[in-house]
């Protein structure tokens, strides 16, 4: 007679002195628990509660009274990447202003790099990013802008992030044709990177793509199955916003240029999730809610290009669902650290602690429609803690979420656990 097959290994992690779930169902003022405690089983959360009422595991970890917080999930990254561009960042520190243009810079050394160098930096990019916390990575193309080049950099991102964007529009390549640079956009480049690829993405601005052209990239894109998103309004006021609701992306990221119908058009794709419920019409068959565009705000970009930083105090108050997300880049944000977005988030953008840790965790999984997943299918939820999703978790060498901002540069993450694995830190 066989024995039945042993459960995954659990693990109880206990006396969590704050835990912020960022559990949708709990409500925004029950999302915090006090001395708590989580079980991993596997790669999922089994239980969670109030520390008393834990149940036994194989394993046992004394958090010893700090915070717990989801991972990071950080919705927007450009990591596939060869080179340096340290001295565009010291002319514009000097006064320089950014320009699309620096783009070039960077797809002349991916293009020159093998797939090996490619594949090791982008290794340790994401290894860096974890060791700061974030258990949940998005990263896109657009330093390949030809057939063969985005095809392999879609390639090696895949092996490497959970969901990979399409962004051959990103620049017109040097020499090329707009218009037929386009069509090969939304054609046979779209066709080589597809197997690769869950997102398409155009750059909607002045020096880059037109809006005629985005919403021919946006169209093809849509058409060939993929999730879209914009970045848009980065450099000046235009019409990538207006072109992200009107297409249902998932996300706008930049906005730092928005004007008042800009905000407006942003808050009524919410309108159903703001207002979920059978009556309201906001639930699909499953009850899960509907989702509107998220506007995803990139703060260490926009200090390393002297923006204006984006306007999220004005979006939250409008009703609109904000992402915090690195776009860790060579050229505009060379930074993974969600630690330091969450703190500018605070310190200069007017958002609460609470609102800057659910724009970082909760809000990018929602920009990567990854909030919700099967409990039995392996797409698990991420970006909130609740039983049934993804065990990834972070203890902050701290006892609150405040200090983020309260101490802005420490070394706060003091544990990292991803799908219930824990993760091997640099020692401090
Ligand atoms: N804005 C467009 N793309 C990147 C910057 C790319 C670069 O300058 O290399 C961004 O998100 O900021
Ligand atoms: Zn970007």
């Amino acid at each position: 007679m066989s024995t039945p097959p042993a459960g995954p290994a659990s693990t109880l992690i206990t006396n969590i002195g704050e835990l912020s779930t960022q559990n949708e169902a709990e409500g925004p003022e029950n999302s915090v628990l006090r001395d708590a405690a989580v079980v991993f089983e596997g790669e999922r959360i089994s239980w969670i509660g109030v520390a008393s009422a834990a149940p036994a595991a194989d394993a046992m970890i004394d958090a010893g009274g700090r915070c717990g917080l989801p991972g990071w999930v950080d919705s927007h990254t450009h990591l596939v990447f060869a080179g340096c561009r340290s001295a565009e960042f010291e002319a514009r520190m000097a006064g320089e202003s950014y320009a699309a243009g620096g783009i070039a810079v960077t797809t002349d050394a991916t293009r020159s790099a093998s797939d090996y160098d490619l594949t090791r930096l982008l290794l340790a990019r994401a290894a860096e990013a974890a060791a700061g916390g974030t258990t949940y990575l998005e990263t896109k193309t657009g330093y390949g802008l030809n057939v063969e080049e985005e095809r392999r950099h879609a390639r090696i991102a895949s092996t490497v992030a959970n969901q990979v964007t399409y962004l051959g529009a990103h620049l017109v390549p040097a020499g090329a044709d707009a218009e037929e640079y386009t069509d090969l956009v939304c054609t046979d480049m779209l066709e080589a990177v597809r197997p690769y690829v869950q997102w398409a993405d155009v750059f909607c601005e002045k020096g880059a793509f037109t809006e005629e052209q985005s919403r021919r990239v946006l169209q093809a894109c849509r058409d060939a199955g993929l999730g879209l998103r914009v970045h848009g309004n980065q450099l000046g006021y235009g019409a990538g916003v207006r072109l992200a609701v009107e297409f249902g992306a998932a996300s706008v990221d930049h906005v730092n240029y928005l004007t008042d119908d800009d905000v407006a058009a942003l808050s009524g794709t919410w309108t159903k999730w703001n207002a979920a419920g059978p009556d309201a019409g906001g639930t699909d068959a499953s009850g899960a809610r509907t989702p509107g565009t998220v506007a995803t705000c990139l703060p260490a970009c926009d200090l390393s290009t002297r923006a204006p930083l984006a306007p999220a105090r004005k979006l939250l108050d409008a009703g609109v669902q904000v992402a915090l997300a690195s776009n860790c880049n060579p050229g505009t944000s060379f930074t993974s650290s969600m630690n330091f977005c969450v703190a500018t988030a605070v310190l200069q953008m007017g958002l609460t602690v609470s609102e800057a840790v659910r724009a970082a965790t909760f809000g990018g999984a929602l920009a990567l429609r990854a909030h919700t997943g099967e409990d039995r299918d392996g797409k698990r939820a991420v970006g909130s803690l609740a039983v049934g999703h993804r065990a990834d978790l972070q203890l902050l060498n701290a006892p609150s979420a405040a200090h983020l901002a309260y101490r802005p540069g420490m070394p706060l993450t003091g544990a990292v656990w991803r799908a219930g694995q824990q993760l091997g830190l640099p020692p401090r």
